[in-house]
Formats: C-alpha cells, structure tokens, sequence
C-alpha cells in the first residue's frame, strides 16, 4: 500500500490534465541525495550534484514524484528504517538496498566497463564477463522488487539509463501477475538463471501502469551493438516498455534497427511490436534549468568571485574545458588541438589560456586510471613545453567545483570547448550558455555530443581533426563581437525554451497518452501491414520469433 505521504501528480498544467492524482516513480541508478556517515555512525543527507541529477531535478519543480535508487553504498538493515524515513519524508526518495559485491559488479563491472564503452564506441574496453552479467540481472531484480512494492493502479514509471535496462520487462512481468504471457515467462526466467537470491513477488496483476525508459547514452549502431554478447536480452529488457525516449533521432534510428536485425521484429518510425504490444519510440532531448544558472550570476559572492577571476586573467582569452574524466569526453584530444593551435600561432602564447576542469569519476574501472595519467603527462608536456615563469597554458583541476564556483568559471571564459569522442547530449555545453549573457563567448562543439544535433549557433568540430580544431580555437578567440553575440541570442533561445523541465514533461505527456488496447487502431493497421512486408534488413544471429498479436492486457 503506497503511503498518504507520496506525492500524487497536482499540476497546475492544463495539459497534464489526465494524469491529475496519479502517481509518478522515477528510478535511476542513483539517488540525487548523496548519504554518508560520520565516525559516530550519524548519517547526513545532502543534495548531489551532475547532469541527470540537475536535470531531473529541473523537471521536478513542474511534477512531483518519488525517486528510486540506490544510496550508494551498503546501508546495515538495522539503519534502513531510519534512512528510509529521512529519504521519504525530506526528499520523496526510497533507497534500493545492494549488497556490496551486486553494487560493484552491477555498477562497475557490467554498466561501466560493459554497456557504457559499447554505447559510447568503444568495444575496445569492453570486458564481458558472466558475473557481472550475474550482478547486473541481480541489481535488476532488486530494483523490481522495490519499485513493484510501491506500484498501485495507475501508477506511471519512468526508468532512467543504461543500469536498469532489464528492469522494464521484470517490472512488467511483477505488475502483470498471473497474466504474464507464456513467452513473457521464458524471458523472464532466461535472465533469472543462477540467480539463487529469492525475491518477493506477487501474482496479483495491476491495472494501468505504464512504463517508460530514457536511455541517457547514445545507442550505437547495430554494427556496434551486435558485439554485445547478451544483446537479445538488453533488448528485450526495454521492450516491455509503453515509451522509449532517445536523446537524439540517429540513437532511436539505430535501437529500431537492432530490433529488426537481432530480434527479427517489425518497426516503425515510432515504434517496434513486441509481443503483441507497441513500444513506441521517440526522440527527446535533454536540457538544464537555465534559471538556476541564470539567478545564481546574481548573487553577490559570485559576482565577486566573477570581479576577481577577470582581474586574475585580464588581457588573457579563457577556454573552459569542463568533463568528468571519463575516456569519451575526448580530453586528449582537446589537449592535442590546443598544442597545435599554439605551435601555430605562437603570437597566441601567453594569451590564451585552457582552464580544464576534469572531475573524477569510476575511479575503480582500470581505464579510467590509465585515462588519467595519460592527460597528466599531456598536461605537463604542453606547459613544459609553453609555459614560461609567469604563464602556464593549461591550468588542470583533478577535482569537483562548488556549483557558485563553476558558475563563475562559466561566466568569465570566452570560449567553452568540448571534444568528446561520443557524448549521449552533453549538458556542459547548455551550462556554458546559460552562463553567457553578459559576455557572449564562443561554444566549440564536437559532432559526436548529442547536443551538436540542437546547439545551432556553435562551432561544430570532429575531434579527432586536430587541424579543424586548432582551426576552430583560432576562429572562436578571434572572432568579431557582432558574430558572437547572433550566435549567442540563437544558442540562448534554444537553452532557455527546451529545459529539463520541457524534457521532462515532453516523455510524461507522451507516456501518459500511450494506448496499450486495440483502441490504437491506426498503430495496429502499420504493423499489420509491416508484418506482411517482413523484417526489412538482414537478421543478425537468433531466430526471427513468430509474429503473434495477442491483445495487450496493460
Ligand atoms: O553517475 P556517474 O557514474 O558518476 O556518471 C554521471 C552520469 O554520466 C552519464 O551522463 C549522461 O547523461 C547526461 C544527461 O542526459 C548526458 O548529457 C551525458 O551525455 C551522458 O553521458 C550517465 O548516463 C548518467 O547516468 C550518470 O549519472
Ligand atoms: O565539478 C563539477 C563540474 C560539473 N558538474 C556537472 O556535471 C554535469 C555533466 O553533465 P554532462 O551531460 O555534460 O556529462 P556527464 O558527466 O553526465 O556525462 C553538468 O551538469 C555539470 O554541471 C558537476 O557535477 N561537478
């Protein structure tokens, strides 16, 4: 039974309308509280920081909801039930217990070192191995368990990323009790094989609950994905869903047609048929909420912190570089361009300066360890190389900043540079513009950042072209202010109309619409019709299953 205290959906919103009393869940991987304990044992609750926090947070000041996830670390069952009161009461938050060796292979040994370098390009550094798969059906099945004890009829579940992408198809089965298709039940007992844990279920089937899931990396090619040795079940894991949401239209383009090469299954533009259900499929891109950024430039400290940074560079071009030190944010390669642009305008030296920051992250996978030597010795090679007593061209932080600080940053910097080799949307780029109304800097955006497909107004670059970037360092320091500030009133727009709470509301909206009946009679006319025309390309490996169109009990 879901307590009073939950929030229910009370929009003012006319548009979210239908949806006025219903409950909304959205899980992720993380909570957005960071817990940690004192050496009294005292526990201490404080908002955290990063994209998908900020973004969902934005999108919670239109729609209240309940976030699942897991606190982050292993919690003794005897705090729980303290922890579980301050998450609900202070956050509408609930915690999903792991236990530390499914934590560490569900979290680092399955979703980044498996899913994350595949999504992003990189089969390279893909290490597939059994146990973690172990660990990532067991976290699955955890969060199932979790999420089910708080599904009533109605309720609307919002999955988020590539750590939970098993969780729609268990949820689905839980909700659907006793009425779980035969071929539902196969799949599901597939991915519980060697999982000798016990969880608590149900076979009482619930009424209306719609699921969704919002992948926040790219999905890759079919050429890509096809390596991934259990890429039938991924697949299938998301296809129990009513919504699937993509950053961009090339990502969506490129699940559809995994599902008709691996699984054999007919798609539309919209949509795939999946054991008698549609799974629609759409594209929508994540933003920031501008004002928060926008507001904090106002407060007295930070304009004084902005005052002293100025003074600190005056005379001296600022190109931020902010990035979690993560393989796919294309640091080096950020750093190789800024070594020819100053090898080749050396009138430049001395008056440009690289301010990276790169924020730590998975310390405990091994490539991003080797990651960051490898920037260090870069990093110390260009300022040996370029610096002088007074001037150093890269100035590099290996730490996190204060949000006021950042903002700052933000805002005294004329160019913002990102290089990432592969990036699902890229918020860094949206935060930069925000920041920009005062001073009308120059984004340099590679092609291979979601956000590239939005930001018109910026500097679109491959990385991996060192002369176009260094080219592109050149264009941005030296271009006139008039460009600067067009580009800038187009990017600015862009930001401020498509918000996180835009995103957010765009997937709700559309979810809650999604008919699982034969009511969706026009959905129902193209898959016949694609039926009749078979899968369109080539099937990769596996049996195409035998088109079978039950009516949806969801
Ligand atoms: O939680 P971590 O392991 O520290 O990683 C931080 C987040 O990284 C990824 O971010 C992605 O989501 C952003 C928002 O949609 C997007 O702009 C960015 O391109 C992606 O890389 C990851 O997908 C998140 O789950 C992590 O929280
Ligand atoms: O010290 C910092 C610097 C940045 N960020 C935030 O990290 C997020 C990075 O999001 P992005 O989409 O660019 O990439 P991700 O790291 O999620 O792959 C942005 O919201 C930044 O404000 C942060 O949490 N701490």
């Amino acid at each position: 039974m879901v307590p009073s205290i939950f929030p229910q959906i009370m929009s003012s919103d006319p548009s979210f309308a239908d949806m006025q009393g219903k409950h909304l869940i959205v899980v992720a991987n993380r909570l957005p509280i960071t817990i940690t304990q004192d050496a009294s044992g005292q526990y201490h609750f404080k908002m955290s920081s990063g994209g998908l926090v900020s973004a969902l947070s934005g999108f919670k000041k239109s729609l209240s909801f309940t976030w699942i996830g897991w606190p982050g670390f292993y919690i003794p069952p005897k705090d729980r039930a303290y922890v579980d009161k301050r998450l609900m009461e202070e956050y509408s938050c609930q915690a999903v217990y792991l236990d530390d060796d499914v934590a560490e292979g569900h979290y680092n040994g399955f979703s980044n070192s498996i899913l994350w370098p595949l999504f992003h390009y990189h089969p390279g550094e893909m290490n597939f191995d059994e146990e973690n798969w172990l660990m990532y059906r067991q976290a699955n099945f955890r969060f199932a368990e979790t999420v089910r004890s708080h599904i009533t009829p109605g309720t609307m579940v919002w999955v988020q990323d590539y750590h939970l992408m098993l969780l729609p198809m268990i949820l689905r089965g839980l909700v659907d009790g006793k009425s779980a298709g035969e071929s539902q039940k196969g799949q599901l007992d597939k991915i519980s094989e060697g999982i000798e844990e016990e969880f608590t279920t149900s076979s009482e089937r619930v009424p209306d609950v719609k699921i969704g899931f919002f992948l926040h990396t790219p999905f890759p090619s079919s050429e890509i994905y096809r390596i991934l040795p259990v890429r039938r079940e991924i697949l299938w894991g998301i296809l129990f869903c009513d919504l699937i949401g993509f950053h961009t239209y090339d990502y969506a383009r490129h699940f559809l047609s995994s599902c008709t090469r691996i699984l054999g299954l007919p798609t539309m533009p919209n949509g795939v048929e999946f054991e008698g259900r549609l799974a629609h499929v759409g594209t929508f891109p994540i933003g920031i909420e501008p004002s928060s950024f926008i507001k904090n430039l106002e407060n007295a400290s930070v304009k004084s912190r902005i005052a002293q940074l100025e003074q600190r560079f005056n005379g001296v071009k600022v190109i931020v570089g902010v990035d979690r030190l993560d393989y796919i944010k294309g640091v080096p390669q950020k750093l190789h361009a800024l070594e020819l642009f100053l090898t080749q305008h050396p009138e430049w030296i001395g008056k440009v300066v690289l301010v990276q920051l790169a924020v730590p992250s998975r310390q405990d996978v091994e490539d991003y360890q080797n990651l960051r030597s490898t920037v260090n010795e870069l990093v110390g090679r260009i300022n040996g190389r370029f610096g002088t007593v007074e001037f150093m061209p890269i100035h590099f932080m290996h730490k996190s900043l204060a949000f006021d600080e950042l903002c700052a940053l933000y805002a005294i910097s004329d160019v913002c540079l990102v290089t990432s080799t592969r990036d699902g949307m890229n918020l860094v780029s949206y935060e930069y513009i925000a920041c920009q109304q005062a001073r009308q800097g120059v984004m340099i955006l590679s092609e291979f950042a979601g956000a590239a497909q939005s930001l018109n107004g910026s500097i679109v670059v491959n990385p991996w072209d060192s002369q176009q970037v260094a080219d592109a360092i050149h264009e941005a320091v030296t271009m006139d202010t008039d460009t600067r500030a067009e580009n800038h009133r187009k990017l600015f727009k862009y930001v401020n109309k498509y918000s996180a709470a835009f995103w957010g509301s765009s997937f709700i909206r559309e979810m809650s619409k999604v008919k699982q009946d034969d009511t969706d009679t026009e959905g129902q006319a193209e898959l016949a019709q694609k039926k009749d025309e078979g899968p369109g390309t080539e099937l990769i490996g596996g049996q195409v299953p035998t088109p079978q169109v039950v009516s949806a009990d969801a």
